[in-house]
């Protein structure tokens, strides 16, 4: 059997595209991934970060990034936590929904590394406590993807 993988060494370019929308959480995720890339092989000066309002303005950002053709593959880094109406539906659904888009369109890695939870706790947890670190996570993802997307060629 065949098998085409990707592995975690790399010497790319990778943007990060992160929303300021509960900044407490979103740096922490901001840390994650930038400490994750550098750890396998990723000079700091091969990464771009960009910022935007809330996660909603992410995807546009997003797909901006990979159609420049200068990255590896794009994080898409934010925070969502619900309130007290159904805001937090519509965000979460077409945050998720633009940066899958973002991908397919293009063909670029892009990463889904917005938290989206139901409680600032839960947020917390997922940005460097308990439940790890999402930022991390999707910086792993895209080094996996960087690397696999060229050997399916
Ligand atoms: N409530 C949260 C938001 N809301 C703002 C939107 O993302 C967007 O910026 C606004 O609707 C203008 O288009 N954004 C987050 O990232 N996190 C939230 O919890
Ligand atoms: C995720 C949101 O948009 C949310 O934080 C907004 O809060 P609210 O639903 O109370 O307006």
């Amino acid at each position: 059997m065949k098998v085409l993988e990707g592995s975690y060494v790399s010497g790319g370019k990778f943007a990060i595209v992160a929303s300021r929308f509960n900044e407490f959480i979103v740096s922490k995720l901001i840390s994650g991934a930038e400490d994750t890339l550098v750890r396998h092989g990723v000079s700091s000066d091969d990464i771009t970060l960009a910022w935007v309002p809330g996660a909603f303005e992410i995807p546009i950002a997003a797909l901006k990034l990979a159609k420049s053709g200068n990255y590896d593959a794009v994080i898409c880094l934010g925070a969502v936590i619900r309130g007290s109406t159904s805001h937090y539906d519509y965000v979460c659904s077409e945050v998720s929904k633009g940066v899958a888009q973002a991908g397919l369109q293009t063909g670029v890695p892009v990463l889904f590394g917005v938290v989206t939870t139901e409680n600032i706790e839960q947020a917390i947890e997922r940005a460097g406590t308990k439940a790890g670190n999402k930022g991390a996570d999707a910086a792993m993802a895209a080094l996996e993807m960087a690397s696999l997307l060229p050997k399916l060629d």
